[in-house]
């Protein structure tokens, strides 16, 4: 018997980052949008827990015990006094290491996959509350929609969106390690006041009206900075897009895939083809959002 998940990707349309806690992490107002692009994880039983993976990036993912989706069974599995004797199957689709939360969405849904198969009936607040054990992107990714993101990002209020926004996403040639860019993040900030991080109204409203060009003036990202002293290359690809038209262009999270608004698909496929033409990525893809979280297909 086999249970397969789909779970979407993630961009963050706005991303306001504290100071750094005692515990190492950063206090966060991070307003996360689901979008059309996902992982597929299928659990199926086996005699002990194995992991593969396919896709495009699938090289870069590991297939050891380090791997959230292996995580995720793992924790259940603990929890409910049993062996994660499963094997992980990751039909992988969202870039590696991208600002996307591509590994939050394959923990997510292993650990959806795994309650479904071993109908262990564990409840919403519960898997939740693992998810936040397995990273502070996590619990969004099984929540989907759009969500604002408080504490380390992992307290969720869901939030209203009146309509469906359309991105262009470019992919970068090399990956970005999360916990280097918030360091990147403190070294840039060292000596500087920085400020409680909140969620922006204008932007709550935005997304409420389902107004892509509200939204367009809204959108921020704290990390971007940092980002960019990483990868600075990723200022000619932001450039790209805003030439040919995007509405906003932002770093997604922590990057380096970056972001394009657009006002329909039509001119999601334009800033597409642009930027496929502009030689400054490594791949384009459109998808729109919100989509819904982690789902048993
Ligand atoms: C930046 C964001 C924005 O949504 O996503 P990505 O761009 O990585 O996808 C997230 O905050 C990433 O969340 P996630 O990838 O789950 O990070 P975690 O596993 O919890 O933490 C990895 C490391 O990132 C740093 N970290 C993460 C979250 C946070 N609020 N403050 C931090 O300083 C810490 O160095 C931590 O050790
Ligand atoms: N299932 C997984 N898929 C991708 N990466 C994973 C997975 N499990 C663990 N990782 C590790 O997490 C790192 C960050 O990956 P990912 O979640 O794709 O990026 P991001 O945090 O930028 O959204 C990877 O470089 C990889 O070492």
């Amino acid at each position: 018997m086999s249970v397969t998940v789909r779970v979407p990707a993630k961009v963050n349309v706005q991303l306001a980052v504290g100071a750094a806690r005692p515990d190492g992490f950063h206090g966060l107002a991070n307003v996360f949008l689901a979008v059309g692009l996902y992982d597929e994880v299928t659990v199926t039983a086996a005699d002990e827990l194995r992991i593969t993976c396919t896709g495009p990036d699938a090289g870069q993912v590991p297939l050891d015990r380090t791997n959230l989706a292996a995580r995720a069974a793992l924790v259940l599995a603990g929890r409910y006094g049993r062996e994660a004797d499963v094997h992980l199957h990751i039909a992988k689709d969202i870039p590696v290491a991208g600002g996307m939360a591509g590994g939050s969405a394959d923990g997510a849904g292993a650990l959806l996959a795994c309650d479904a198969l071993w109908g262990t009936g564990a409840s919403r607040e519960e898997l939740l509350d693992i998810c936040a054990e397995l990273g502070s992107d996590v619990p969004f990714s099984l929540v989907g929609g759009a969500a604002l993101g408080t504490g380390r990002g992992e307290q969720l209020t869901e939030l209203e969106v009146g309509g469906t926004f359309h991105w262009v996403f470019a992919m970068a040639s090399r990956g970005l390690s999360t916990p280097a860019v918030f360091r990147e993040f403190d070294r840039l900030g060292e000596g500087r006041d920085i400020p409680e991080p909140v969620a922006s109204r204008d932007l709550l409203d935005a997304l409420a009206k389902g107004d892509a060009d509200a939204l367009a003036a809204t959108v921020s990202n704290d990390l971007q900075p940092a980002a960019l002293s990483l990868f600075p290359e990723l200022a000619d690809t932001l450039a790209a897009g805003r030439a040919a038209g995007a509405l906003a262009t932002l770093v997604s999270g922590s990057g380096p895939t970056t972001a394009f608004l657009a006002r329909d698909a039509e001119g999601a496929e334009a800033v597409a083809g642009a930027l496929r033409a502009s030689g400054t990525c490594r791949a384009v893809r459109t998808a729109s959002g919100p989509v819904p979280g982690a789902t048993v297909v």
